[in-house]
């Protein structure tokens, strides 16, 4: 199993979720967000920061949590934009020289 596909599992969750709610759901509560998509974006931007802080300070285990908070919310934006992992990895093969 390559590493990378926790992120699809999680992926797969998130869509899940998007059909599927479920008591208690922390992917339900960002996507029914009275915010909206504001409330997915002001966590990316939270979470970009605790990274850039984390590594600001050399600090490997935060960046590595933090690192993974900020995964996780883009994945939440991905999917609330209806766009597959399958697409970004299209467009990261495609950089590729
Ligand atoms: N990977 C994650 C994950 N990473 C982080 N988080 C949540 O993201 C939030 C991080 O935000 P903060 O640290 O700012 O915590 P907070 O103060 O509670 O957040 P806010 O009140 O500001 O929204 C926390 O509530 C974490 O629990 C996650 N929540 C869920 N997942 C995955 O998503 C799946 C579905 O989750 P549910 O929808 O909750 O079942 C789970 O099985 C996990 O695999």
């Amino acid at each position: 199993m390559s590493s990378i596909s926790i992120l699809e599992d999680v992926y797969d969750v998130i869509e899940d979720r998007k059909e599927n709610a479920v008591e208690g759901s922390y992917v339900c509560s960002l996507l029914k967000h009275n915010k909206g998509m504001d409330k997915i974006l002001e966590k990316i931007g939270e979470e970009s920061t605790e990274v850039i802080l984390a590594a600001k300070n050399g600090q490997k285990d935060r960046i590595i949590e933090e690192s993974c908070d900020l995964f996780f919310h883009m994945l939440v934006m991905l999917s609330a934009n209806n766009i597959t992992l399958d697409e970004i990895s299209a467009e990261m093969k495609g950089r590729r020289h």
